[in-house]
């Protein structure tokens, strides 16, 4: 019997859950396509696992504007399957969702029962897929996150010290805020989570969790450069100035204090975080 099966293998969080947790098993796109949410819920039929994590997703948020039946089927019905598998098995599962789910509106960090507005089709599917996972019933959670780093696959701070190498200066969106969140903090959070929810059936629902503390866009490269050597300039420039296919929140804003009463789960400080992977990315 696999005592934890992981979808996902070579994003953010799967890597990082890889390192934390290796005795799990991690189904990739060639076991199990989240394309075929069918074939997702089967791989977990035929394990029979102790507990689910879905680490995979269609996180091109940008391109997803012109994808949205791909980004439906795997954001939202794929988790949808995967969960009414687990409460089949009566076995915990454990989703990860986004801040893009919220329109960002106001200045203040959004609790767990905030209205959801999402302002595009990445965020409109990981809020179906969301409303997927509640209604199958059975033992789940939910982590919203924001803003996620680390050494490996595609993310902000790569970005900024692939260009931070090429170029003087960089202009940077100021005024989107939230909290970015080493991916290795997910990973350690969903395992205490699933620990957690095995020995108290009662235990689950929607948290938060971002790490602290919020910054801009602007503000976050402004450490990435400073904390790499890099001497890049930031010139700070409003949203209207960084025309995207997809419109993005401006208030991502997590209020965290949910999952640190539950679970004692506290926000992690992303400048250690960025010191750790930035170690990692040189080493
Ligand atoms: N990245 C971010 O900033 C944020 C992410 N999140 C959420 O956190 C979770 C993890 O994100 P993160 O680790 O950053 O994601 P990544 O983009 O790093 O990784 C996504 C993973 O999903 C896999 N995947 C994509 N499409 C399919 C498919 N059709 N079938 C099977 N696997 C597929 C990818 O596989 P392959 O390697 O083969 O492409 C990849 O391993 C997601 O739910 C995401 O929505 C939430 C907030 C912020
Ligand atoms: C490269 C670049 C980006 N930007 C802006 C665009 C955007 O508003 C912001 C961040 O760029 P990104 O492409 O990393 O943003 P994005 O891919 O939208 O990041 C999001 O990904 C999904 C998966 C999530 O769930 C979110 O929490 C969030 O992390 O920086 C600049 O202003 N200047 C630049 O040179
Ligand atoms: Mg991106």
């Amino acid at each position: 019997m696999t005592e934890l099966l992981v979808f996902g293998r070579n994003g953010q969080v799967a890597t990082e859950l890889a390192r934390l947790a290796p005795q799990a098993r991690f189904v990739g796109r060639e076991a199990a396509d989240l394309s075929d949410p069918a074939a997702c819920a089967a791989v977990i039929r035929a394990a029979r696992p102790a507990a689910v994590i879905n680490a995979a997703a269609y996180t091109g948020v940008d391109r997803a504007e012109s994808e949205p039946q791909a980004a439906q089927a795997i954001n939202a019905k794929a988790p949808g399957a995967m969960a009414v598998a687990c409460a089949e098995l009566g076995v915990p599962f454990v989703h990860i969702s986004t801040d893009y789910v919220f329109d960002g509106t106001g200045d203040t960090p959004r609790a767990e029962n905030a209205p959801t507005r999402p302002l595009g089709v990445y965020g409109r599917t990981k809020l179906a897929g969301e409303r997927a996972v509640t209604a199958a019933g059975g033992q789940w959670a939910i982590l919203r996150t924001s803003w996620v780093f680390s050494a490996h696959g595609q993310n902000f701070v790569k970005t900024m010290r692939r260009l931070g190498a090429e170029r003087d200066r960089l202009s940077i969106v100021a005024d989107q805020i939230g909290g970015p969140t080493p991916a290795a903090d997910i990973a350690a959070a969903i395992l205490t989570m699933v620990e957690a929810m095995r020995a108290d059936p009662a235990k689950g629902g929607i948290y938060h969790f971002a790490g602290a503390p919020d910054v801009s866009w602007a503000g976050f490269a402004r450490e990435i450069f400073a904390r790499s050597g890099l001497p890049a300039q930031v010139d700070e420039i409003p949203t209207s100035s960084y025309p995207t296919p997809a419109r993005r929140p401006a208030n991502s804003r997590l209020d965290c204090a949910a999952i640190l009463r539950d679970f004692g789960i506290a926000r992690p400080d992303w400048q250690q975080g960025l010191d750790r992977v930035i170690e990692e990315l040189s080493s």
